[in-house]
């Protein structure tokens, strides 16, 4: 798997014109990389997974994904959400084969693959509960084994754990970690917690404010991932002090912006 963006612009038509979104990004995700992109609220995140889905079409630039241009969804490429996406009337063991079945996969297989996934995940004692009965996180992992179940070449994940307690959230990256080794999948995650980005991946694009560019791409080394206490090392900090100094000096710069179109204005 390779995925490969080039040029990347996205603009949208808005009642107070044109709004650019994402402007020249290009950037590049290798086979079992798991890579996290960073950026302020509203500097593209979301629109930048979207269009790698194929969820939407960017203005300009291209996306490859092993060299094919990607043109709409496909199972090549799975999807978590923040939000919880599970069908509410079907069971736990029902939703993770749902893609599976739209693939046209056999009901036998069917059943097989989600048992897997689900064992996976850690919730083969859940497959016949709605998702009503499930926790928040349980019901992120039953979304990652819905996705997981397709083999997709790349996992996309739009803030999965954005909405779960502090503690939810550092047992499910720790989770998300395990299923990375374990399962060799290549991962695609945008996030505005620049902690959970620095815990969880190998190198990170951090986005401006909007338009959303890359501001820098750094890579992370770090000694040991499977202690939560990294998050303490100072090699860990250094790591988060450089990137919020990149969010911050941005903030900073989009500010005086504004103050000087709104004086700008004001004078006219
Ligand atoms: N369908 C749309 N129509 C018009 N503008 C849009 C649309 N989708 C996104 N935008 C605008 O594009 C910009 C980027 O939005 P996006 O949701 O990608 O940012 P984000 O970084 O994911 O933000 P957040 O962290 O708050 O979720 C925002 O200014 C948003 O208002």
């Amino acid at each position: 798997m390779h995925l490969e963006i080039n040029q990347l612009q996205k603009q949208f038509k808005t009642k107070r014109g044109l709004l650019t979104a994402l402007q020249d990004i290009s950037l590049h995700i290798e086979e079992g990389e798991f890579v996290c992109a960073v950026g302020a609220s509203g500097s593209g995140k979301s629109t930048l997974l979207r269009l790698i889905a194929g969820l939407d079409t960017p203005t300009a630039g291209e996306i490859l994904v092993d060299g094919v241009r990607v043109t709409g969804p496909g199972s090549d490429r799975g999807m978590v959400f923040q939000s919880y996406t599970l069908y509410p009337w079907m069971s736990v063991a029902e939703n993770v084969e749902f893609g599976l079945k739209l693939q046209g996969v056999p009901k036998a297989q069917r059943k097989q693959q989600a048992a897997y996934y689900l064992e996976v995940v850690g919730l083969s004692t859940f497959t016949k509960a709605l998702p009503k009965e499930l926790s928040g996180g349980m019901k992120q992992r039953v979304a990652i084994a819905r996705a997981l179940a397709s083999k997709p070449k790349i996992l996309l994940m739009d803030e999965p754990f954005g909405a779960l307690d502090v503690q939810t959230k550092e047992a499910m990256q720790q989770f998300l970690l395990e299923i990375w080794r374990s399962t060799s999948t290549t991962i695609f995650m945008i996030t505005h917690d620049v902690e959970e980005a620095i815990f969880l991946s190998q190198r990170i694009y951090v986005l401006s404010a909007r338009p959303g560019t890359i501001r820098r791409e750094l890579q992370i080394q770090l000694p040991s991932k499977s202690n939560p206490q990294i998050k303490r090392h100072s090699t860990f900090q250094k790591y988060k002090d450089d990137v919020m100094k990149l969010l911050y000096e941005d903030g900073m710069q989009t500010n005086r912006i504004c103050e000087v179109q709104s004086s700008v204005m004001g004078n006219r």
